[in-house]
Order: structure tokens, then sequence, then C-alpha cells
């Protein structure tokens, strides 16, 4: 399934620590609950901007197809890539399983895919994944490519700052034990800045930022104004004027 990569921003640690997971994509009482608890909230989101029926989507490191299925079930044409082969092998066959037409999965870096099918998504979404690369601003400027102009993208990534280091990596990895230790590092954060610049230099307004918020109590995940610590963006891409 792999494909001939001309790039290079990736970390294979990265990929061979969900490589080991892969098996697990679609327990939803594994290491990949949080995704599925907020899978309905990011998918609420992006619909309410981008009106998903219809429409091309290209979901970007899209893992065992999360968040990839919900976007299909929601009318969209979808192509889910990543460069974890297992991960895809996994997405593969439970889109066999549950029968879901309008879904395609590739083993290509985003930079590549960008370079082969600029212009031609509608949406192109990207969540959880930059936290995980060495360069998220090739990342946003592939994403931004792979967009026709006014297209939509969305991102969502942790804040970097003593909060966001408590809550995810202290508290989610080492005591309460949500995430599997090691599956975050600190400086692979982005601040919302951070975000904002690289989108700008990308060709793409940010629209809106949301954040999550998890209550521990409840266990449950809802939308937040805060954007302290897991956050989306919602991105248009504008035409640029030279
Ligand atoms: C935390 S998971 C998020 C999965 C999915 N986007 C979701 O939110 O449900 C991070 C994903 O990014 C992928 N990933 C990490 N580095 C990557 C890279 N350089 N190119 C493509 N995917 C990458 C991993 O294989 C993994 O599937």
């Amino acid at each position: 399934m792999s494909e001939h990569s001309t790039h290079v921003n990736v970390d294979p640690s990265e990929i061979d620590k969900f490589s080991q997971l892969a098996h697990k994509w679609w327990d939803e009482e594994s290491e990949f609950k949080p995704l599925h608890k907020i899978n309905p909230l990011r998918l609420q989101y992006i619909d309410g901007y981008a009106q998903l029926n219809g429409k091309q989507v290209v979901d970007v490191g899209c893992g065992g197809g999360i968040l990839t299925e919900a976007l299909t079930k929601s009318g969209a044409t979808t192509l889910g890539v990543d460069l974890a082969e297992k991960s895809l092998k996994i997405a593969q066959l439970h889109a066999l399983e549950t029968e879901l037409q309008n879904v395609s999965y590739r083993c290509v870096s985003v930079e590549d895919l960008a370079a082969e099918q600029a212009g031609q998504y509608d949406v192109v979404t990207c969540m959880e994944m930059m936290e995980h690369v060495p360069d998220p601003a090739s990342v946003i400027r592939s994403c931004a490519q792979l967009a026709k102009d006014d297209g939509w993208v969305f991102f969502s990534t942790i804040n970097r700052n003593p909060k966001a280091y408590a809550q995810t990596i202290l508290a989610a990895e080492y005591i309460m034990g949500l995430l599997p230790r090691g599956t975050h590092d600190y400086k692979k954060f982005v601040t919302p800045a951070e975000m904002a610049r690289m989108c700008r230099q990308a060709g793409l307004e940010i629209v809106n930022f949301t954040g999550f918020t998890y209550n521990p109590l409840s266990n449950v995940y809802s939308l937040c104004d805060s954007i302290d610590v897991n956050y989306m963006a919602a991105c248009r891409k504008t035409a640029l004027v030279l």
C-alpha cells in the first residue's frame, strides 16, 4: 500500500507508536477512547461550517478512520491518508465491514498528495496530527494547497502551556492512564498564535477557534470557548493576492 515518498516530514517513532496500537482503533474502551468520545463534537463542528453532504474531503493523518468514516456518513466522498500502513489496513477493513461506500485510504504523505492533487478538495481535515510531526508548518501549507479556493480546512491540536502539560501529559498519561505514557511530546504542542501565523503564511484565514473540555467525574467531553488545552481551528482558504 505504501507509495513512493519524496518528503521527510515524518517521525518514524510516531508512526511505530500508532502502528503498535493499530488493532485497537475501533475499540471504544482502548487508548483511542478519547478520540471516539470527541468524534461527534468535531463532526458537528466541521459540518456546521462546511456542510459535508456532497463534498470532496481529505482527512490527513486519518489513523484507523474514526473521523474519516463519520465524515463519509455525513454524505461526503472521503479520502483518508496516513503513513502508518497498519492503521490504514484497519481503516479499510472497517469500511468493508460497515459496507461504507465513498471512502478510500492511501499511504501517502500530505506533502506528496498536495503536489499531486492541489486545489481538489472542498474540505481538508487534519485532527490531532500536527503535534506528531517534525514540521507542522509544512503540514499546514500542504493542507492549504489541497483545498479549493474558498474551501474549508480544519485543524485540531494541543496548546503549549503549563495547564495543557498538566492535563494532557501529567493527568491523562501518568495519573489517569487515559493515554499510553509517551503519547505526547510537550515541545511539539502548538499555540493558537503559532497556528494562526502558520495558517496566514499558507493563505488560510482562521474563522474560528474552539476548545474541548473534559470532565473526569462525568467522563463527558464538550466544546467550549477556552482554547487553553485541546482546541480546533476552522479556516478558509483565501485566494492569494500577489
Ligand atoms: C492521534 S492520531 C489521530 C488520528 C485521527 N486524525 C483522529 O483524530 O481520529 C495521529 C495520527 O497521525 C498519524 N501521523 C503521524 N505522523 C504522520 C505523518 N508524518 N504523516 C501522516 N500521518 C501521520 C499517525 O499515524 C496517527 O494515525
